[in-house]
């Protein structure tokens, strides 16, 4: 196992790292570049409106920034900026000097406010799928258990590691857990920057100091740069932090080192008092009057001017960054990575040292120029093959209790009685006819609504987890929607199947072949029908919507299905083509008019044919409910409908609410 330890050079570490927890990098191969953040004249409009307006900040790494202010003022927006999900209206953001792209997307982790989880899962199969799929196939296995191991270590999540994550309805882990949960899910993606949307709030203070010692260990051992937003943090917590950005609406009102805020706030005529909380005292001034506001956002403007404010932080950085450009492609190519000699050093101008110094003080400490050569390029961190493997894995186990539930497996066995009861070894006479319709038609449409609304419903809550896991880069879509089909299809032929083995027998089985082909053609129709729902699912992000769109397109189908409505109008027809129940319903008629027992007629038969014979030709009772086609051309539509719904759904996951 190898240990590596960053050293922060250019401040002071108040965490004493040797004597507490280490994070092992099992990923030897894989070690992330460390990251360099800086970010300069941020102006950022949303919803129509200015929220950030010329903000700038810098952390190196094993350095934790924290990002300040009231309520409202921005902190969000800017790490949604920061993480490359909002546009900047002016502005720029570097890491390791470079704008931010793809490639840097991918090593960013994010660890939203709210904690997006499936509710199903424990801590421990969240973290193992998550392992599973994060960490490279360079990886066993076992050592992606032991990475998780040493995750729920670190974070001491040990006591609640096989308990549900839960929701509001469902009690699982408490707030202070999932939160953690939440940060341990993205430490083991082992990313080069954590951005952390307030990861104290709703702990007690024993929890959040934990919680903030554990980060900034991870962060000085680890080599990590860390922004995080704060709300109202204990003293104890504030000078964990080693730089400070307070915000005042939008706008900068300090950027700076942490201890250097107090004497900041002096300066501008604001002074604390003896054993007063500093966070306390700031964010009460921020808030204050809007003529003290302003003297604070001007002193800040004004202490941008000074000398110790960092150079790429400077307006002339452009300049200074090609002269350091320069400096590098003379010096670089006859240089060992970031290893320089002390006297190229000292030849340097003295801005272009301190940038020097700045990018490379931490990268030089422990990781060669091969690694970021290796950083180059994305690629995915698992094959397809394997994220195929492991999403089908977890759409089964996370969906297998709420589409298998205890209410789910007495509805249907109750339905099935009930349906069998109702039309129980009904005689093969014309009489009982449209009862036996009755029974096909009933079945078709009660599955199509069944998985209709159960993908429908079960959609929105699961786009914001995949939505979450794409924008980390964690797994291909086609792999996800791969697996959602195959992992979700045993759950979802289960009671349909359950449904017909009790009521089918009941009704009068005629031959195990009609039994089984019945089946198929109940369980087709059920498949297509969840694909509609969930193309339509991830067509709307209204819930409203979708429900009222499917409402119309089911009960659509069932008017067309061929049974509640035979003498439709001629220009309406075209609509009995549009509904899947139309084609599964015939082809069940095929099959059991055909292959069945046949069919008495009637001593009065509607049928003309019966004048003639004793027994009704299947195609005299399909023909009275309108055109037919042959049992081959409806099962090839109703393929045709999977395919092109799936496939739809696809595009618009892919297109058109791709997560930005
Ligand atoms: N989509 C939007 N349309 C209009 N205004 C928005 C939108 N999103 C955010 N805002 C506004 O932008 C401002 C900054 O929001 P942001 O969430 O960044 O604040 P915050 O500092 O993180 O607040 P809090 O500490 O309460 O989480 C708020 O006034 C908010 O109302």
């Amino acid at each position: 196992m190898t240990f590596y330890v960053y050293v922060a050079q250019q401040h002071a570490i108040r965490v004493d790292t040797s004597a507490t927890v280490h994070f092992p990098c099992l990923i030897t191969d894989q070690r992330p570049l460390p990251v360099h953040l800086a970010f300069r004249g941020i102006t950022v409009s949303v919803g129509g409106r200015q929220v950030l307006q010329d903000v700038d900040g810098l952390v190196r790494p094993g350095q934790v920034l924290a990002v300040m202010g009231p309520s409202g003022c921005g902190k969000t927006t800017l790490l949604n900026a920061l993480s490359g999900r909002l546009k900047l209206d002016s502005g720029q953001i570097f890491f390791n000097r470079e704008p931010l792209c793809k490639r840097w997307k991918r090593k960013i982790c994010y660890v939203l406010q709210q904690d997006i989880f499936f509710p199903d899962l424990t801590l421990r199969q969240t973290l193992e799928y998550t392992a599973r799929l994060r960490l490279p196939d360079t990886m066993s296995h076992s050592q992606k258990m032991q990475y998780v191991d040493h995750i729920i270590d670190v974070l001491e999540l040990g006591q609640c590691q096989d308990t549900i994550i839960g929701d509001y309805i469902k009690r699982g882990l408490s707030g202070g857990e999932k939160k953690r949960a939440n940060i341990a899910c993205e430490l083991l993606t082992n990313p080069s920057l954590m951005l952390l949307d307030e990861p104290t709030s709703g702990l007690d203070s024993h929890a959040a100091h934990g919680l903030m010692t554990t980060l900034k260990r991870y962060a000085v051992s680890e080599g990590k740069t860390v922004v995080i937003t704060l709300h109202q943090p204990s003293s104890q917590i504030f000078h964990l932090c080693d730089k400070l950005l307070l915000l005042c609406n939008g706008q900068t009102a300090y950027f700076g080192d942490t201890c250097k805020v107090v004497d900041f706030f002096s300066s501008v005529g604001l002074n604390i008092m003896p054993h007063y909380n500093p966070a306390d005292f700031i964010l009460e001034q921020v808030k204050g009057p809007p003529e003290l506001r302003q003297r604070i956002i001007n002193a800040a403007k004004e202490a941008r001017k000074g000398k110790d404010y960092p150079a790429e932080l400077q307006h002339d950085y452009h300049y200074i960054s090609e002269k350091y450009n320069d400096h590098s492609n003379k010096i670089l190519p006859a240089t060992h990575g970031p290893y320089l000699e002390q006297d190229t050093l000292n030849a340097m101008e003295p801005d272009v040292r301190r940038l020097w110094m700045d990018t490379h003080s931490h990268a030089s400490s422990s990781v060669s120029s091969e690694t970021s050569d290796a950083d180059c390029y994305f690629s995915w961190p698992t094959s397809f093959w394997t994220q195929f493997k492991v999403l089908s894995q977890r759409n089964f186990q996370e969906a297998r209790p709420r589409m298998l539930s205890k209410l789910n497996w007495v509805q249907t066995v109750g339905l099935g009685f009930l349906a069998g009861l109702l039309w129980f070894q009904l005689e093969r006479k014309e009489q009982a006819l449209h009862d036996i319709q009755g029974w096909m038609f009933f079945s078709t449409t009660y599955w199509m609504l069944f998985a209709h609304f159960g993908a429908l419903s079960s959609f929105p809550p699961e786009r914001e987890v995949i939505n979450k896991e794409r924008q980390s880069g964690a797994y291909r879509l086609s792999a996800y929607y791969l697996a959602k089909m195959f992992g979700e299809l045993p759950l979802t032929v289960s009671l349909p199947a359950v449904y017909h083995l009790i009521s089918y027998p009941m009704l009068g089985v005629h031959s195990p072949m009609v039994f089984l082909t019945m089946l198929g053609f109940l369980l087709l129709n059920t498949i297509v029908a969840q694909s509609v729902g969930f193309f339509i699912g991830a067509c709307c992000m209204d819930m409203q919507v979708s429900i009222t769109i499917s409402a119309l397109y089911t009960l659509a189908t069932q008017l067309f299905g061929g049974y509640l409505a035979t003498n439709i109008p001629y220009w309406l027809t075209w609509m009995r083509y549009l509904s899947m129940v139309h084609y599964a319903y015939q082809n069940m008629q095929i099959v059991e008019f055909e292959e069945g027992l046949p069919i008495k007629c009637a001593p009065h038969s509607k049928y003309a044919i019966c004048s003639e014979l004793d027994y009704i030709p299947v195609s005299s009772i399909i023909e009275s409910q309108g055109p037919c086609l042959p049992l081959w051309a409806n099962t090839l539509v109703l393929l045709a409908f999977l395919l092109v719904f799936r496939v739809l759904g696809y595009i618009v996951l892919r297109y058109f609410r791709a997560p930005k």
